[in-house]
């Protein structure tokens, strides 16, 4: 059996669930989804400052999960907040949502927009498309400029700028696909690539079928070079416990 823990790094628990049911509705009947969000940490991840908060929340939840035996890890926030510290810590693989999204994207397009929560979250995007090696397949990218959690309050209104959002990056940057930018986006993939009829591409779902075909090749973290688990030393206070044993 394989099980693949996905963190939300942020707090909210609605956005939790979201993301669980996403990455159910695409888990192979051998996978078993341990979604999981911080105890402590920021309920929305918005910016550089809390996503050092929320890379925490990350570790303790991938130690957590090495302890557990789970098979391999998704970062379910489209900041990918501590991927490479978390591959460290970890044995099995370890997928953040935006790159898992970006790699699809690729594969189904030349081209690809990025449609996300705030317009400072777009910059941020574009880091991770510089860091990623994608930046020349991305059109554009578009903000629907609304806070994180407005996706969680039940009104739809996010929802339907999200909508919105896809069938201007349609019409306008002449994308083949377009990328959710945002954990809490992942429920409206399917349903806006059959209204669209392009691939619209949500990474939960792509981080999870990653990391089952990862696991189904052998393949884990690299622990030769700058992934090897981290240099045993004496962590204090709050982090006394976040090395394993
Ligand atoms: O940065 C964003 O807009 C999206 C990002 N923030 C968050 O709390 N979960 C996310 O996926």
């Amino acid at each position: 059996k394989t099980v693949v823990q996905v963190i939300n790094p942020n707090t909210s628990l609605a956005m939790t669930e979201t993301i669980g049911a996403a990455a159910r509705a695409v888990a192979g009947p051998a996978t078993e989804i341990l979604a999981v969000c911080p105890a402590q940490g920021v309920p929305s991840i918005e910016g550089h400052f809390d996503e050092a908060i929320a890379t925490l929340g990350v570790l303790e939840h991938i130690k957590a999960g090495r302890e557990q035996g789970v098979s391999g890890h998704v970062i379910a926030c489209f900041g990918d907040p501590g991927l490479l510290a978390a591959r460290e810590l970890a044995q099995g693989p370890v997928i953040g949502i935006a790159e898992a999204a970006m790699h699809m994207a690729t594969m189904v397009s030349t081209r690809f927009s990025i449609v996300t929560t705030l317009p400072r979250t777009v910059i941020i995007a574009r880091h991770l498309l510089q860091r990623y090696g994608f930046e020349h397949y991305c059109a554009a990218l578009h903000a629907i400029d609304l806070p994180v959690l407005a996706l969680e309050d039940g009104s739809g209104l996010a929802q339907e700028k999200v909508r919105a959002g896809c069938i201007q990056a349609k019409r306008q940057d002449g994308s083949g696909a377009i990328v959710l930018g945002c954990g809490g986006m992942a429920t409206l993939a399917s349903e806006l690539t059959l209204e669209l009829g392009i691939p619209v591409i949500d990474g939960v779902g792509a981080a999870v079928k990653m990391v089952e075909s990862l696991v189904a090749l052998g393949l884990s973290t690299s622990k030769h070079g700058d992934l090897d688990y981290p240099v045993r030393k004496t962590l204090s206070g709050q982090f006394a416990g976040l090395l394993p044993d």
